[in-house]
């Protein structure tokens, strides 16, 4: 268990707690005074401007000197400040904690499909298209009980191959309808998905299931697309239709031609996160018009997190359902029977945790960062692993689209590293060039379709991404999941890390916390998830191995390994890089600016009960500030658009309410649909062209 783990300001420092998130209009901090041994690192960051792109060298002035004669100096050429980075941050809370025994599932069974009553040519193009011959666990349960025609609620580990488990049997009882599937009876097959990427992938394992039945036709509806040709699809006959549930109450409410006169299955995959999502309204909407046109169905949910919350839609949707969970099963089997009974009398009496499976392979850490460090040890981070580490591919959870936006930006053009970072004689010890993506809800779809589909066939690379990427999508190879803002809950936990280690391959994933959210660490030890600590002194090492942000100071003598002072002169190095790139123009300062406004947005919605965790005033903005490459905490966050918020027309918050409890659920929702929206409003959304590394434009 974590300790030391309180609710603010863990071993924070009086000074640092005087200047914290108190005023609803932002004064900035005062001022620290500099110290004399500051200088060190003024020096470095002089250095390093030389070595950067476009900024005329700089002098070492006298800390006297730049006070005095600020006005006449910044005539005369850019004020240039350094970081203090590794000075008046909280201390790092030491977290003792016993390890918890996790949640485990045997993903395989020894059993093959052909012991199952499939048609021949199911089974062969299970074993020759997919490559796929013995079952998952959640597979042999499932499959039986679909086939039956039973109703079911499945839960099983991300990863381990629900999507077949649903897919199988509704091809196998689509096949062998009596009176032959025509185009253009329409749906047959409901499938309702979160995302629009998630939505493609279920329909790609839909057409190479079909691959044998070519008169079922499977199609796909989810925004972004434009609507006349999805009518257009509609009209032609879809008799497995996949979909995100906002598109889908679109084209029931605006397309004539669509109707479920035939509809037999209903699949609801992700099942709580479309409940999450506040699309419940939408499915209920759905779940009408079903039972408008059909009475008898097979229903199934299916998620690695069913939790609690999904019985109102169990309720609503499924007919004396089959209750499949793959860790209960695993469970019964290992615990003696008198066990089982003394735990099914207590737990008639009290509500338990939600315990959640963890793939077997994944190695999970944690990394406690004061908020000045978190975006230097994020990119040393990125460079150990992608840089100077082979084959490793990773994904990067940020809480908001323009974050994601923003250190995209940044990080491509400051780690990516154009030649102009080179130092001639000086070359990193590898030449691994590093690959940077994003993806997030507020781009066009075609570009978040490339992007999927980019990032999915490549064996490297760094994606950044919101959640629209922390569900059901299975993203080959990746080896390293990096959370830069915790979940608003252990189930998004278990999903974001699902992205790796799946179908019992290795993995690992680590969450950046601050200080005063050291708190989560037990949180999901409660849940059984259990972290292992990452030294952030440990993270900072690899950038010895990039002499890009080596301190040239004359007579010193060659860097002999990891010495602590020259990774933190490093370390000062890189900031001083991040923050000359972010303050290097209006543009950039103002897009930093949105960013670390979108993150505070996002730090509002943290829920109820882990705001003693994810308190909006543990927050110092200075050193957060730092977080986004600018050198103070901004004063004017109020005149900038709240994330989330589409039209320039609506009312702009104040800072103030962006700190009031009762936004709090209201922004959640607008961030979140902002994520998932049907995509039927993009005429109305602001054009993005794809920027290429090298060839960004700055947003205005
Ligand atoms: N029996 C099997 N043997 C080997 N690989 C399989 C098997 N079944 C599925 N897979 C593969 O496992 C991967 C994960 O499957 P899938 O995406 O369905 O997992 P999931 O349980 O739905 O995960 P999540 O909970 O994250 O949505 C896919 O690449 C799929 O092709």
């Amino acid at each position: 268990m974590a300790a030391g783990a309180g609710p603010r300001g863990i071993g924070a420092q009086p000074g640092a707690l005087k200047r914290k998130l108190q005023s609803p209009h932002g004064n900035p901090p005062e001022k620290r005074q500099r110290k004399p041994s500051l200088n060190t690192f003024r020096k470095g960051a002089t250095e390093a401007d030389r070595r950067g792109k476009g900024n005329p060298p700089q002098q070492p002035v006298p800390k006297k000197q730049l006070t005095d004669n600020r006005n006449e100096s910044q005539k005369s050429r850019p004020f240039i400040k350094t970081s203090s980075l590794f000075k008046n941050n909280p201390d790092i809370p030491e977290i003792h904690r016993k390890a918890v025994q996790q949640v485990q599932e045997n993903v395989f069974t020894t059993d093959s499909f052909s012991q199952l009553d499939l048609h021949p040519h199911l089974i062969s193009t299970i074993n020759t298209v997919l490559n796929i011959s013995s079952m998952t666990s959640v597979q042999k349960e499932t499959i039986p009980v679909l086939l039956q025609g039973r109703d079911a609620l499945v839960r099983s580990q991300t990863g381990s191959g629900k999507t077949l488990a649903y897919g199988i049997p509704l091809v196998q009882s689509l096949q062998g309808m009596e009176s032959k599937i025509q185009r253009s009876d329409g749906p047959y097959a409901l499938v309702l998905v979160p995302t629009r990427e998630l939505a493609l992938q279920s329909f790609d394992t839909m057409q190479k299931l079909l691959k044998p039945f070519t008169w079922i036709v499977p199609g796909v509806l989810m925004g972004g697309e434009k609507r006349k040709s999805e009518k257009a699809r509609l009209r032609k006959g879809i008799n497995i239709l996949i979909s995100t549930p906002g598109r889908l109450v679109d084209h029931i409410k605006s397309t004539e031609c669509i109707h479920f006169r035939h509809t037999r299955w209903l699949i609801i995959d992700e099942a709580d996160r479309i409940l999450d999502l506040g699309f419940e309204k939408d499915v209920a909407v759905i779940l009408n018009t079903l039972n408008a046109h059909r009475e008898t169905r097979q229903n199934v949910l299916l998620s690695a997190t069913l939790t609690e919350g999904v019985t109102r839609l169990a309720d609503i949707s499924l007919n004396d359902p089959v209750s499949i969970s793959i860790a209960d099963e695993i469970q019964k089997v290992l615990k003696p029977a008198s066990q089982k009974d003394r735990e099914a009398s207590s737990s008639s009496n009290c509500t338990e945790q939600e315990n959640f499976a963890v793939p077997e392979k994944l190695k999970q850490y944690f990394v406690i960062v004061p908020s000045k460090l978190r975006l230097v040890t994020l990119a040393a981070f990125i460079l150990g692993k992608c840089k100077f580490e082979k084959h490793h591919k990773m994904i990067i959870f940020f809480s908001s689209c323009e974050q994601v936006e923003f250190y995209y930006d940044l990080l491509v053009k400051v780690l990516a590293g154009g030649p102009e970072l080179e130092q001639p004689g000086h070359s990193s010890p590898s030449s691994v060039s590093l690959q940077f993506l994003r993806l997030h809800g507020d781009m066009e779809q075609e570009e978040r379709t490339e992007v999927f589909q980019e990032f999915l066939k490549s064996k490297t690379g760094v994606l950044l991404c919101t959640d629209v990427a922390a569900r059901g999508l299975d993203l080959p190879q990746v080896t390293w999941i990096v959370q830069c803002n915790a979940p608003a809950s252990p189930a998004e936990y278990i999903h974001r890390i699902g992205r790796t280690a799946r179908i019992g391959c290795h993995g690992n994933s680590l969450l950046v916390l601050a200080p005063s959210e050291a708190g989560y660490v037990s949180l999901l030890a409660s849940h059984k998830i259990n972290v292992s600590e990452m030294k952030m002194e440990k993270v900072l090492t690899s950038l010895m191995k990039d002499d890009r942000f080596k301190l040239h100071r004359p007579g010193r003598k060659k860097s002999c390994g990891t010495n602590p002072q020259e990774v933190r002169e490093r370390a000062t190095v890189l900031q001083t890089k991040f923050e000359n790139h972010v303050h290097s123009s209006e543009g950039t300062v103002r897009w930093a600016k949105k960013a670390l406004q979108s993150f505070l947005c996002a730090y509002t919605t943290y829920p109820r009960n882990l705001k003693h965790i994810f308190h909006i005033k543990s927050l110092h903005l200075g050193h957060v500030a730092k977080s986004f490459g600018l050198r103070d905490a901004p004063q004017n966050l109020t005149a900038l658009p709240a994330a989330g918020s589409k039209k320039k027309t609506k009312p702009r918050p104040k800072r103030s309410d962006l700190l009031k409890k009762t936004h709090g659920k209201r922004r959640l929702a607008e961030i979140l649909r902002s994520e998932y929206s049907s995509g039927m409003d993009t005429k109305v959304r602001r054009k993005k062209k794809r920027r290429k590394p090298g060839n960004q434009q700055i947003p205005t």
